[in-house]
């Protein structure tokens, strides 16, 4: 504990970089590297701290190059701080606000926070995040995502803590119900959390010349595949994949194309 406080100035607010349902989020450096320490995420709790504690092999098969993993961890009589690596360009909610990303960028993001996701629910048993939403998707400097808190859910479903479902339905299906929401978010910049009606209009916020009508119709049906009622027609994670992994190498190619278009008529007005 003697660490964090030093990391963090005593937990002082200007290290403050975010608040969340369970509590505030601060930045410190230990042994030189960044870090983010969450504390309060929730009371105490012994069986998730033994968890960690003994099962460190759990720890590092919960791991993933698109999960914000826990770093570590401390518990004192009234708090508990977690460390994890520190994504210096914050939520992908955040992010969305202040910057314009071309269309190939924003596939990027969505799969790697599909990846994320997979990789939980491949985990034996499987991991249902949850409470999956563009504030729980970070971006590092080169703007690769991961997803947040994945890790900690993984171990206190591993030490059977079960969080509570808030929005009901199938546990497998919501992640993706959730991760279409996602994919709404992720092209018209607004939280479909906040909208006033199920009718009410959104719009794309997407610079118009980094995408094509082919690849923004394929992103529009697995974003409404996502959403489909009953859950049970929803598609896996693995599936969800795979499509955008599609997208994302069509995307590639169009911008080739794009390039070599411009290149020829270049040529012919010279
Ligand atoms: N590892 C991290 N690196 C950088 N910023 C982070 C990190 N973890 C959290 N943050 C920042 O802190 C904010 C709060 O995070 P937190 O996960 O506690 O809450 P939330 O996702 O916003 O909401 P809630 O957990 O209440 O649903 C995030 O939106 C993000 O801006």
């Amino acid at each position: 504990m003697e660490e964090l406080r030093q990391a963090t100035n005593n937990f002082d607010m200007d290290n403050t970089i975010g608040h969340g349902s369970h509590g505030t989020v601060y930045t410190g450096l230990i042994k030189d590297m960044p870090v983010v320490i969450k504390r309060e995420w929730c009371s105490p709790q012994p069986r998730f701290l033994d968890e960690v504690h003994t099962n460190k092999k759990l720890v590092s098969y919960i791991q993933h190059k698109n999960l914000v993993n826990l770093l570590g961890y401390c518990c004192d009589d009234e708090n508990q701080s977690l460390v994890f690596e520190y994504m210096v360009n914050g939520s992908v909610r955040d992010y969305l606000e202040s910057s314009d990303l071309t269309f190939k960028k924003r596939i990027s993001i969505a799969l790697d926070a599909a990846k994320g996701l997979l990789h939980l629910h491949n985990l034996d048993p499987p991991v249902q995040h949850k409470r999956f939403t563009a504030s729980k998707v970070l971006l590092d400097a080169n703007l690769n995502a991961k997803v947040s808190d994945g890790a900690m859910l993984g171990l206190l479903q591993a030490s059977d803590i079960h969080l509570a479902n808030p929005r009901g339905g199938s546990e497998e299906t919501i992640d993706v119900y959730s991760f279409g929401l996602f994919l709404l978010e992720l092209i018209t910049c607004q939280n479909p959390g906040l909208l006033q009606s199920d009718y009410e209009v959104l719009q794309w916020n997407i610079p118009a010349e980094t995408f094509t009508r082919p690849s923004f119709q394929a992103y529009l049906i697995i974003t409404s595949e996502c959403l489909e009622y009953p859950p049970i027609n929803r598609p896996k994670m693995d599936v969800v994949v795979t499509e955008l992994e599609t997208i994302y190498l069509n995307v590639i190619s169009e911008n080739h194309e794009v390039s070599l278009g411009s290149e020829l008529f270049n040529i012919t007005i010279e």
